[in-house]
Formats: C-alpha cells, structure tokens, sequence
C-alpha cells in the first residue's frame, strides 16, 4: 500500500529568514501552506513599490529573480506531477533561491534538497546532464545533425515478427554491464559482442543502456553497436525528462527510447510521443502499477507498453506484476488498442517466460540472465528452453 498523497494545502514549507546585515545575524522561522505562497510573498514584494522603505523590487537581482522563476516551475511541475501520483520529483535548480523582504533573506529549508529514493538520484543527476550538454550544444545546434543521423529501423514491427516467428515473445535484450540494483553484471565488457551474440542468438531487438554514472552504459556503446552492422532495431535506456535527450538518442542511432511514467507527467508522455514520431522512433513505455497503467492507457499514440516487474524506487522484483497489470478491464483495453506489451525485469527461465506470456505480453525486456552468460547468445537459448535463432 502506498501511503496517501498528502493535499496541497496540508504540506508546510519551512522558510528560514534571516537578517542580511551583515554582522546582525538572526536566525528565525515563519511557516508557509505551501510552495504557492512563495510566490505570493514575492508578489507582495513586488507590489510595495510605492515607497515604503522595507521592500524594494532592485532588491530582487535579475539572477536571483531567474532562480526564483525556476524554482518556481520546479516546484509547479511536482505539484502537476503529484497529482497524477508521480512520486519522483524534479532537482531544484541550483538550491533554494534567496529572498528578500526587506532586510531579510528568505531561503526555503524542507527534505526537498535530497534524493529520496535511487530513481529520483538518477533523475535529478540526469538533469543536471542534460542542463550542461544544452550549455555545451543547444538543441538548435543538435538539431543540425539529424540530417546526417542513420534511417531508423522498425523496432515495433521486428518484435511483432519475431512473436509470429517463434510463437514466443520477442525479444529485446539488454546490453547492460551494472545497475544499481545488482552492481557489476559482466567484468569483460564488450558491447559490440555481446549486441552481435544476442543477434545471434534470436534477440528481435536491443536495449542498450547509456547512463554513464549508474548503470556504466555510454551513448558510444550504442554507436558502435549500430556501426558495427548489428541489424536488430536498438532501444535507447535512458532516463528521459527532456525532448533534447530524444533528438540526441535519434542522432547517436537509436530506433527506439524508453519513457517512465513514474518520472513523466501526462503531457510529458504525450509530447514526447509526438517527437517521437516526427523523428521516426518508437517509444516504450514503462509503467509499474495500475495508476501508470491508467494513466498511459489514456494517452494518445501509445502502441509499445512495458512492464516493469522491479519497482525502480525500492528494487523489489516481482514477475507476478506483469499477470496483475493485465488482468480484466486494462486487458481488454490493451487488446482493443492492439498496444504490444513487453514484460521487463526478473526474468530468468522458461517457466518465467511462459508465465508472462501466459499473462499476455507479446514481447520481452532482458537483461541480467542472459547478460551474465560467457556466450549470451547460447544464455538467449536457456532462457527460452529452446534454440530460437533465425538458423
Ligand atoms: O536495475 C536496476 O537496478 C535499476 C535501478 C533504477 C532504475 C532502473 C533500473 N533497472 C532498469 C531495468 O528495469 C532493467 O535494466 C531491465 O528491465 C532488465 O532487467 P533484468 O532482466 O532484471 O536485468
């Protein structure tokens, strides 16, 4: 049971204020209803220029006004998100901004300046990334490279024919050396053979992990896998919270990217479906519960759901969820939508397989049982109790 999202007006922000002579420190608390009211104090401030000498609006420096703003969507963007039951929340930019009313400054003091789980680490790390590689090369100028970026491949249509093929689901496997949850998979390294073993061994797809700092992927390893003639269709794994990370994906040779409905609002989703689609990739969609299973249903444009059996936030991982989320009502309504579902995550043997297939997905996302293997090609044919290469 999660617990309870608490209301808005019930989440007390505390603001530290103290005086900004210098010399004079004191140190004191008010409370606050919530993030809205620091906006309303800086409106306050901003409206009191008719002289009154305790509040000024020169007071507020352009550059401080500018974090007051970003601090301002972030907290915006976790209230919208918060109300579709997004747990993860967005970095704040650079820390609280500073306010002034008056000789006082304000900075907000709340757990909002820590991580509380892995998933919202890798976000807020990941958005730190994305900020300096927009600092480096704006979108405008990244953009200059999708002439030159490799035609895409059909990353859907090769999993439904790899379904036809086998009468299993196809698979897409992961090209994956750590992850947080189980540290170093594979000491010998090497994306290219392991991309071009799992083609060997039946894979339909790849899925190649480029989070550097968590999970020890690269966007290089994906160019070299596509450079290297590997012909199954590549996912990107990364953690998107921006458009600029998909226009990077579609230049470094992906066919497909993956989108986590526990990170991304509704509007994010149905957005990035769109770019999507302009840039000819596929989009995988991840939910892990029933509200995320909900909620995607209702987007537009969604063909490619994934199931996450590991919940990202606590590292539990359970096959059982896959049967759960496609039981009844969300079932049908998969069918109607002729959505393919992908089972992703603890999935090690036939019976495993069997058992999510049996639950109704038409495809499959592996990474730890076959990545481990000395031939992973040969790990493809154990997990399926079968030889499912295209020989
Ligand atoms: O696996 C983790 O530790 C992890 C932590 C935080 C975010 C994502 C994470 N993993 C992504 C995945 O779910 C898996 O790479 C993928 O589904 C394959 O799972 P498996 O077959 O169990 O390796």
């Amino acid at each position: 049971m999660r617990p309870a999202l608490p209301s808005l007006t019930h989440r007390p922000n505390q603001f530290s204020i103290r005086r900004s002579i210098p010399g004079t420190p004191m140190d004191f608390h008010i409370r606050n209803s919530g993030p809205f009211a620091f906006s309303s104090i800086r409106a306050q401030q901003l409206e009191s220029k008719d002289g009154s000498a305790t509040v000024s609006e020169a007071a507020v420096s352009e550059e401080n006004a500018l974090k007051i703003k970003e601090w301002e969507v972030g907290m915006f963007h976790n209230e919208v998100a918060a109300t579709q039951g997004i747990r993860i929340r967005r970095r704040p930019p650079t820390g609280p901004p500073l306010h002034y009313v008056g000789p006082f400054e304000f900075r907000l003091q709340n757990e909002g300046n820590t991580p509380r789980n892995i998933l919202e680490e890798i976000i807020w790390n990941k958005d730190k990334e994305v900020s300096q590689s927009k600092e480096r090369r704006p979108l405008s100028s990244l953009k200059k490279y999708l002439d030159n970026a490799p035609p895409t491949r059909d990353f859907i249509g090769a999993l439904k024919a790899a379904n036809i093929r086998t009468g299993l689901p196809g698979l897409i496997a992961e090209v994956k050396k750590a992850s947080p949850s189980r540290g170093v998979l594979r000491e010998d390294f090497d994306p290219v053979e392991i991309g071009r073993a799992y083609e060997r061994g039946g894979a339909a797809c790849l899925s190649v992990l480029t989070d550097e700092k968590y999970f020890m992927g690269s966007f290089e390893n994906l160019q070299l896998i596509k450079n290297a003639g590997v012909k199954c269709p590549l996912l990107c794994k990364e953690f998107v919270i921006d458009a600029y990370q998909i226009y990077n994906a579609r230049i470094k040779g992906a066919d497909a990217i993956l989108l986590i409905a526990a990170v991304l609002p509704d509007l994010d989703i149905k957005y990035m479906i769109k770019i999507c689609k302009m840039l000819g990739l596929a989009a995988l969609v991840e939910v892990h519960d029933e509200r995320e299973m909900d909620r995607v249903l209702g987007i537009e444009g969604v063909e490619l759901i994934g199931i996450n059996n590991r919940n990202l936030e606590t590292f539990e991982v359970d096959i059982s969820n896959t049967k759960k989320l496609l039981e009844g009502e969300r079932g049908q309504r998969i069918h109607e939508k002729d959505i393919i579902v992908v089972g992703e995550s603890g999935l090690f043997t036939p019976d495993d397989i069997a058992f999510v297939q049996e639950a109704g997905v038409r495809a499959v996302l592996v990474g730890e049982s076959i990545v481990k293997q000395s031939d992973p090609g040969k790990g493809i044919t154990g997990l399926f109790g079968k030889d499912i290469s295209c020989s």
